[in-house]
């Protein structure tokens, strides 16, 4: 037995609890052990156990001692760690990250214990959680993003709370995370179990108090709605417009992955299109229903951009382009009652030109998708007083997480030249790729209407764009309209805008009125 501050452990204590062993909770353990961490595990399903336990002890080498320990009870978990102790959680979102905290306070836990929610929680849920939880234990939170290969190999993380509890857990946090090459931003990889990467940069970085992180992640998750929407709405255009075969469009999606769209999205898209189906021998895409499903971070981050009043249209789209595709029967049924237009034959090098311009406005679309997250970001955390470091953030979504993309490192590079930046798109980098691929942005969305396939996220990024660089929209006439059926009042372009106006509508002199306030 040891002696450490008072407190007795056993030299073979673990190092860290791990409570959730699904798909993310067993595959961040397994990354754990491979950075040498002793891990104490804990599912309700004791199934899960076991197989945690056979896992390592088929990864690990012959001679060596467990790296995971079972435990089949909260208690035992907490007695087989060190202390101060070190738990991680990773149930899904919601009532059962509740459930395990009560459980590990009527278990015995200490207030300087700390517990790490990386489920997929609600951010404001996280800010509740630190509270209720003060004095009981340190509830900290880190958002994960990478999917079962990522949590394994290095995923990304957003973690937050807690600056002291931050310290403890920073050694953890970046030897598990991705590491990205620094100045190239591409990914370093290594997918050989016991053989992890330590060098380059790792993608975890302290993003702020509690609940930043998750809504860091909520947004990074509203990106990835819209980035898989518009690589669907392309692969829409290149199978109904141009009547290409899967292996056709992933053909392109290779093509497209060694130029400026290389992304992990884009290249799992072709592999998908790739797939045959193991029954039929079909193309696998084309027996997979076309009914999206959603969890709720892209709806969250559609939410907050409303209430934040921050336009982040392309992301929202992608979430109601998700609840259209739910409504399959309809779609259906409405299909042999509305029209549409004739198709067009087009010839093998009008395809071409066409592909070559709908790679751009891909590109366009995206640039504005995260264009419209930076954005939503940096207005909720002025609304919610966080510092948000936006090249940080940039960076540590170079690897490890879904979105992970080669131009993850130019939006880095965007926010190191000058931290202020008010948008995405008013980086001279940026500017100047859309002002070299806006026709092509343009022709795309045209083509795809007159041949009737929709492209609601990249109609909505184009928007956006048209939108932001309009230097008088039509909110005159708004207000004009709102003034008149409800004395909502309006500024005036050539008066101080704290003053407010109201005219007499429905008297026929039509006065104006100065309104004090
Ligand atoms: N899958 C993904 O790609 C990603 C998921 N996430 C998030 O990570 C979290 C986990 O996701 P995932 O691994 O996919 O989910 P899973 O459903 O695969 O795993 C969750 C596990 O937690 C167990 N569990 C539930 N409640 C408790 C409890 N009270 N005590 C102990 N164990 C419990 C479940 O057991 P049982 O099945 O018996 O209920 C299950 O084994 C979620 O919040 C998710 O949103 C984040 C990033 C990516
Ligand atoms: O967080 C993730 C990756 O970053 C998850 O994969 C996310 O839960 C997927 O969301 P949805 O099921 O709503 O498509």
């Amino acid at each position: 037995m040891q002696n450490e501050g008072g407190i007795q452990h056993d030299a073979q204590a673990c190092d860290i609890g791990f409570i959730g062993l699904g798909v993310m909770g067993s595959n961040l353990t397994m990354n754990l052990v491979d950075h040498g961490y002793r891990v104490a595990c804990f599912d309700l399903d004791q199934l899960k156990v076991e197989s945690i336990l056979d896992k390592d002890a088929s990864e690990r080498a012959a001679d060596s001692a467990p790296r995971v320990v079972g435990c089949s009870s909260y208690t035992e978990l907490l007695s087989k760690l060190k202390a101060p102790h070190l738990i991680i959680i990773s149930v899904p979102a919601g009532n059962p990250v509740d459930h395990v905290c009560h459980h590990l306070i009527d278990a015995g836990i200490h207030a300087d214990d700390i517990v790490v929610d990386t489920g997929n929680s609600l951010w404001t849920d996280s800010v509740a959680r630190e509270a209720e939880y003060k004095g009981k234990f340190i509830f900290f939170s880190t958002a994960v993003s990478g999917g079962e290969v990522g949590a394994r190999f290095g995923p990304s993380l957003m973690p937050s709370g807690n600056p002291y509890a931050w310290t403890r857990i920073e050694p953890v946090l970046k030897a598990i995370a991705a590491k990205a090459h620094p100045e190239t931003g591409k990914p370093l990889e290594s997918f050989i179990p016991g053989q992890p990467i330590t060098e380059g940069e790792p993608c975890a970085t302290y993003i702020g108090p509690i609940g930043a992180g998750h809504y860091v992640k909520m947004v990074h998750n509203g990106i990835e709605y819209a980035d898989m929407q518009l690589i669907c709405e392309t692969y829409h255009i290149m199978r109904d417009a141009l009547a290409m075969t899967p292996a056709d469009i992933a053909a392109v999606f290779r093509t497209w992955n060694k130029g400026k769209l290389n992304s992990y999205l884009i290249e799992i898209s072709a592999e998908v299109l790739e797939q045959l189906d193991p029954e039929t021998n079909q193309p696998l895409v084309d027996v997979i229903l076309d009914r999206a499903g959603q969890k709720g971070t892209g709806l969250w981050t559609a939410v907050s951009a409303l209430e934040v009043g921050s336009p982040a249209q392309t992301i929202t789209s992608a979430v109601f382009a998700r609840s259209i595709s739910s409504l399959k029967e309809e779609r259906v049924a409405a299909s042999e009652v509305l029209s549409g237009p004739d198709a067009v034959d087009y010839t093998e090098d009008e395809k071409q030109a066409i592909i070559v311009k709908l790679e751009h406005a891909l590109y366009c679309s995206k640039i504005c998708a995260y264009a419209q997250g930076f954005q939503l970001m940096a207005m909720a955390a002025k609304e919610h007083g966080w510092n948000l470091e936006f090249g940080e953030i940039a960076k540590i979504w170079r690897a490890g997480c879904i979105i992970r993309a080669v131009f993850l490192q130019s939006i880095s590079k965007a926010y190191e030249n000058n931290e202020e930046l008010p948008n995405l798109l008013m980086d001279p980098f940026f500017a100047e790729q859309i002002t070299q691929y806006q026709s092509h942005w343009r022709q795309s969305i045209a083509q795809a209407t007159l041949a009737g396939v929709p492209c609601p996220s990249m109609m909505s990024a184009l928007s956006y764009y048209d939108s932001y660089r309009t230097a008088v929209l039509p909110a005159n006439l708004l207000q004009g309209q709102r003034d008149y059926f409800g004395a909502h009042t309006y500024q005036r372009v050539d008066k101080p805008a704290a003053k407010k106006y109201h005219l007499e509508w429905s008297d026929p002199g039509r006065p104006q009125t100065s309104i004090k306030r």
